[in-house]
């Protein structure tokens, strides 16, 4: 059976390689980091990246009309602590543009969200002003996965290292990784469940380790179980795009980390 996955990862393919016949060679970028790592691990509070994300195979147009300048400024005047530009075009309809915008707007880690299967597209986040690059587990065997991982780590970028599953969940804690994002939401089926956060946060020991939940967040409900799961930070896409008060939503999510108060 071919999934969703089987099928953006096939347009990938495809744009991978326009980009490389195109021969274009991407300008040196800002070396300025914003450390996504660093932020979210010396805060008492739960850390949210809020994104700016127009449409998705899962629930179609989600708001089509959006300024994503406007949007991401919107988030970090309520709190947000990062940025997610969704830069998939094909599924997602965001543009690497989007990224380059918003970058010239916030001054807090910008995470290039898109499915990365070539150091190509690394070089390209980084260029267009990303802090930090999805490599999602599922996508890519191991090897692959680790080459890629190297390669945002020479260009200076973070990578939060997508898993769903506890095989997944293996690789990122075999290759040692400092972010690690529990996707809520089967890129496969669609299906989501904080059950996932529980089950996976708990198999993570080390400390130094960042978790973040990502995906089906609603409530200060919701965000109170992922912090009590061990998440320090979350990924909030439909939920703030959909909001009428975004700062109203987003400072629900801004929970106390490490406690089970309130
Ligand atoms: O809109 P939500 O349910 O709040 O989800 C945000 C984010 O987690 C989701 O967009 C996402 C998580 N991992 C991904 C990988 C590819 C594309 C999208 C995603």
């Amino acid at each position: 059976m071919t999934t969703i996955l089987d099928d953006i990862l096939k347009e990938k393919a495809k744009e991978v390689q326009k980009l490389k016949d195109s021969g274009a060679v991407e300008p040196a970028s800002d070396t300025t980091v914003h450390s996504l790592y660093d932020s979210f691990m010396n805060s008492d509070l739960l850390s949210v990246i809020g994104e700016v994300k127009r449409a998705s195979p899962s629930k179609g147009d989600i708001d089509n009309q959006v300024n994503p300048v406007e949007q991401a400024k919107a988030y970090v005047e309520a709190g947000a602590k990062a940025i997610s530009v969704l830069t998939d075009t094909p599924f997602f309809k965001g543009t690497m543009d989007d990224l380059a915008q918003i970058r010239k707007a916030v001054d807090v880690p910008i995470l290039c969200k898109d499915f990365i299967i070539d150091p190509i597209q690394i070089r390209r986040a980084k260029a267009h002003g990303a802090d930090v690059i999805l490599l999602i587990a599922s996508a890519l065997p191991k090897n692959e996965l680790v080459s890629l991982y190297n390669e945002a780590r020479r260009n200076h970028l973070e990578v939060l290292f997508e898993v769903h599953n506890e095989d997944e969940l293996t690789i990122a804690l075999d290759m040692d990784v400092d972010i690690i994002g529990i996707n809520n939401r089967n890129l496969k089926t669609f299906d989501v469940s904080l059950d996932v956060t529980e089950t996976l946060a708990e198999k993570i020991r080390a400390e130094e380790t960042l978790v973040i939940s990502e995906s089906g967040i609603k409530s200060k409900g919701d965000a109170k179980r992922v912090t009590r799961a061990g998440a320090k930070g979350i990924l909030v896409g439909e939920t703030l795009m959909k909001s009428d008060n975004i700062k109203e939503t987003l400072e629900e999510l801004v929970v106390p980390l490490g406690s089970d108060q309130g």
